[in-house]
């Protein structure tokens, strides 16, 4: 069988590529083989790599069965090609809402990438907004991270 990376067979791969496959290939041997934890140092790029190679080892939310990410993770989707915002440690992909949003794309994509629950209590969204949040829902911030909902309790202690 003939090995690529992406559409690329390996021996067409430019040196910097090489790298970057060795380095994910690596990456993903030495966490099988419990010596980092699990998608704590992989970027969004690893993990889109290791989904190609049908590896999707994205750890899973015990009580919503959601996919987690976490906040640095989600920093990376923050174009107008690939928009994500997080609300209420909620992980939401609205790229495809942007051009339907009622309050504009602008707005949105002043928080691309971050958490933008402020934002969008301070507009004072209807509950159909918030019934609207359903149909871009990707994941949730892993539990370290989240405000709003949870466990953390340096934040706890702190407020
Ligand atoms: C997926 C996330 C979002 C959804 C589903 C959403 C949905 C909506 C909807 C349905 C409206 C019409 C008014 C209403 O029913 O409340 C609206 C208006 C608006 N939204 Fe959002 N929104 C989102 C994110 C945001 C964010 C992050 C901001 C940031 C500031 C924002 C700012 C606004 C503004 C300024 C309006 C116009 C309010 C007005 O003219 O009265 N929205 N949004």
């Amino acid at each position: 069988m003939k090995q690529t990376y992406g559409d690329t067979p390996l021996h067409m791969l430019q040196p910097k590529a090489l790298f970057n496959f060795t380095s994910q290939a690596l990456g993903f041997v030495t966490q099988s083989l419990g010596l980092r934890e699990p998608s704590s140092y992989t970027t969004a790029d690893d993990d889109d790599a290791l989904c190609r190679y049908g590896l999707d080892i994205r750890e899973k939310d015990e009580e919503t069965g959601l996919d987690t990410y976490s906040l640095s993770e989600v920093s990376y989707h923050e174009t107008y090609d690939d928009c994500w915002i997080v609300l209420y440690d909620k992980v939401f992909d609205v790229t495809r809402f942007l051009l339907e949003h009622p309050g504009g794309e602008d707005v949105i994509l002043e928080n691309a990438g971050r958490d933008a629950t402020l934002a969008f209590q301070g507009v004072g969204h209807s509950t159909m907004a918030l019934r609207a949040l359903d149909d871009y829902l990707v994941g949730i911030v892993r539990p370290e991270e989240r405000m709003y909902t949870n466990q953390n309790t340096y934040r706890q202690d702190a407020r």
